[in-house]
């Protein structure tokens, strides 16, 4: 019997334990096909589960028969999984991202996947982004956003059902039939499991994963009752190799092909546990030893904190000395740690925020007020008072050398240009921008980020602003500062933290857990109402008020810069379109009634869109009737050869043609060359809007 470990006693074990113990384990299952006893046998309906929620995973495939911990931040995802776990068919599809660089991002702490990584992957986009043999996996339970599975089948996608959360239909896969007896896999078998290194492996891999899983040890390599495949598997989901390998795994429905994969694993592995448990130390010695085990895997993984080490060398100097010890801890850590083990993930993770942050790295500051008030007016028709108060920021700016000072609040009603103005005065000081929506904000660790201890913990936004613009002194624009959401979790106090000078200096986000200076970013509100805004806040900040446009103003801003911009974003020439003032009136009268703008804008590019359809359309129905004529004529494209004045309807129908798709030019040659007069000869009418060549008896000389 090759039981490994019940699903009781995991499931007892998961209610019982805390969840970050639990996801510290690997989640064996038993590697035969037990009894149905409690949740986890519970299998229902199995068999007609074709249509799942497909999550994607980071750092590894789901092997069947394996369990994985999950920590899903993605509402939708969460109401989905729910769903499914509480109707007939508790289960989803777990696919593998074929793109590594997600995985780099990924914040997995105890071993947990994170399935929130890809807020901006969905769909379509999603489905490409992810092997389409993956694993039919049981829910076994969701707690708050953790989410535990077990693999179950094999499952290719055959097509997607819904965007978001991504749905697909998938066909269950099976292992190709095989003769158990085949001297080939037995032999292949007796490589993989029969090895001596292979059982110390495993040995040494199921102690690491808690010592308590006595019953897994004893049973292993009881080889009475066992198969192939789910051997295979076992290899696979223990062996810690490279992920894309653990999916070949996954994807070989042929036995023998899926044991030889294995073996390489198991091959790679060795040297890493022989490594691991020999030479738990320094960087020097495994730099010694490199060349001994000669691997070119073993390589590669001593490249993690090499990559580090080669992204901090040029800034090393700007980066502040109590960061930089952090940063040499953390990669004295890594070297420590054998990899593939799970743990250095969240060291790796630690360390790729710490060293990708714009250390020292500023952008140049430009307080020159002539250019910045013709920005401004470049950007925004009228607006006078709120461009002037701006000039005499950056006036102010110009003499301290600093714009520090109050924060500036952009106050009005939707769509009068509160996020424009910012953006324009992002670009009339030459800082990044960076726009964070604080509408809605209701834990203070979105702004401050989580701290370590906890799955899944990402930094908050304002480090995540850092990383993506790449420069210390950006402009943040805080917008809909009046809509934070009202909540014990303090998202009010950490908005304080941020903007207060005093404060923001020494910024502490829970996860980077060393101080940061956000003293050299410059924030800018906005709110809808500033009576909703906190005191403690409003008092940090300069409010500077925008009114609504009047429909004589609304005509100016449509007129000279909206139909501009649409015009462009369209890809579309000034000559292609004419819209009048009349119509511009009508539909700002009869449409656009509110004190903001973006209803107006919206409503051109309403139109620009119909127009560009009818461009398009036209545009293609010249196609056509090009090749049309070009099948009907049988000298080169376009072209007649005119032998006497009898061509004359030839020549009427081409233009005829010609002109019905709007080609303004009929390109029309004509040879030989002789037949010259016999053209001239014939009715202007006839020759108008003709390009015409003449040629002499070798066509390819025209
Ligand atoms: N005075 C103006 N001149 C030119 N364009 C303008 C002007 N005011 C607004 N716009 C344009 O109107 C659109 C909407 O403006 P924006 O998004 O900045 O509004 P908002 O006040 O931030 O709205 P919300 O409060 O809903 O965020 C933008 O394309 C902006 O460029």
């Amino acid at each position: 019997m090759l039981k490994l470990f019940t699903s009781h006693h995991v499931t007892s074990r998961l209610r019982n334990r805390s969840s970050h113990k639990l996801a510290r384990r690997a989640f064996l299952t038993t590697l035969t096909d037990s009894k149905p006893t409690d949740t986890v046998s519970a299998k229902p309906c199995i068999d007609d589960c074709q249509t799942v929620v497909a999550l994607p995973l980071l750092r590894k495939p789901l092997i069947p028969g394996f369990y994985m911990p999950l920590y899903v931040k993605d509402p939708k995802v969460l109401a989905a999984l729910q769903e499914s776990k509480s109707g007939q068919a508790p289960y989803a599809g777990a696919f593998l991202l074929k793109d590594d660089k997600y995985a780099s991002t990924a914040s997995s702490y105890y071993g947990f996947e994170t399935v929130n990584i890809l807020d901006k992957l969905k769909g379509k986009e999603l489905l490409k982004k992810i092997y389409q043999v993956g694993t039919l996996a049981q829910i076994l339970s969701i707690q708050g956003k953790q989410v535990i599975l077990v693999g179950r089948k094999r499952l290719q996608i055959t097509e997607m059902v819904n965007r978001n959360p991504l749905t697909v239909k998938a066909q269950h896969i099976k292992d190709k039939p095989y003769d158990k007896d085949d001297e080939v896999i037995k032999a292949t078998y007796i490589e993989v499991i029969g090895d001596s290194n292979y059982r110390k492996l495993a040995e040494f891999l199921l102690q690491k994963r808690r010592r308590n899983f006595t019953g897994l040890r004893a049973g292993i390599f009881d080889a009475t009752d066992f198969n192939y495949q789910k051997l295979a598997d076992f290899g696979a989901g223990i062996c810690g190799a490279n992920k894309h390998k653990i999916q070949e795994v996954l994807e070989e429905l042929d036995i023998h092909k899926r044991l030889d994969l294995v073996k390489k694993l198991v091959e790679i592995s060795k040297i890493r546990v022989f490594h691991a448990s020999i030479f738990p130390v320094t960087h020097a010695a495994v730099e010694d030893k490199k060349e001994e085990y000669g691997s070119a895997e073993y390589v590669k993984q001593n490249r993690l904190s090499d990559t580090f080490r080669k992204r901090i060398e040029p800034i090393k100097e700007k980066i502040p000395k109590h960061v930089l010890e952090v940063i040499e801890e953390e990669l004295a850590n890594l070297d420590r740690k054998e990899y593939g083990f799970g743990s250095t993930d969240s060291i790796y993770s630690y360390l790729d925020w710490l060293t990708a942050l714009p250390w020292g790295n500023c952008s140049d500051e430009n307080f020159d007020v002539l250019r910045a008030e013709k920005i401004l007016d470049e950007d925004h028709y009228g607006l006078h008072v709120v461009k002037e108060r701006i000039l005499e920021f950056i006036a102010v700016a110009n003499l301290t050398g600093n714009p520090e000072g109050k924060i500036i609040c952009l106050s009005g009603p939707p769509g009068v240009g509160k996020t424009s103005v910012a953006r324009s005065v992002a670009r009339a000081l030459g800082r990044k921008f960076f726009r964070l929506a604080v509408g809605g904000l209701s834990d203070s660790s979105e702004i401050k980020g989580d701290r370590r201890v906890y799955i899944g913990a990402t930094p908050g936004k304002m480090v995540q602003c850092l990383k993506e613009v790449g420069t210390e002194n950006p402009l943040v624009l805080l917008d809909e500062i009046d809509k934070l959401g009202n909540s014990s979790r303090d998202p009010e106090g950490a908005l304080l933290e941020l903007l207060d000078p005093e404060q923001n200096a020494h910024f502490l986000d829970y996860f980077l857990d060393v101080p940061i200076d956000l003293s050299k970013v410059l924030f800018v509100c906005t709110a809808n109402n500033i009576d909703r805004l906190p005191g403690p806040l409003l008092d940090r900040m300069e409010v500077i008020e925008l009114a609504g446009y009047t429909a004589d103003e609304k005509m100016h801003i449509a007129r000279d810069y909206l139909v501009k911009i649409v015009q462009r974003k369209c890809g579309m020439k000034p000559e292609q379109v004419d819209v009048s003032d009349a119509a511009l009136l009508s539909l700002i009268e009869n449409y656009c009634r509110e004190a903001g703008v973006r209803n107006l804008q919206k409503q051109i590019e309403k139109i620009f869109r119909k127009i560009a359809l009818k461009l398009v359309r036209q545009q293609a129905s010249a196609k056509a009737a090009m090749v049309d004529l070009e099948s009907s004529e049988t000298a080169a494209e376009g072209s007649i050869e005119l032998t006497n004045e009898y061509d004359k309807p030839r020549i009427e129908l081409l233009k005829e043609k010609t002109m019905a798709a709007r080609r303004s030019q009929v390109k029309v040659i004509i040879f030989p060359e002789a037949n010259r007069r016999d053209f001239e000869g014939l009715e202007e009418s006839v020759k108008e809007g003709l390009d015409v060549h003449f040629v002499n008896m070798s066509r390819s000389s025209s």
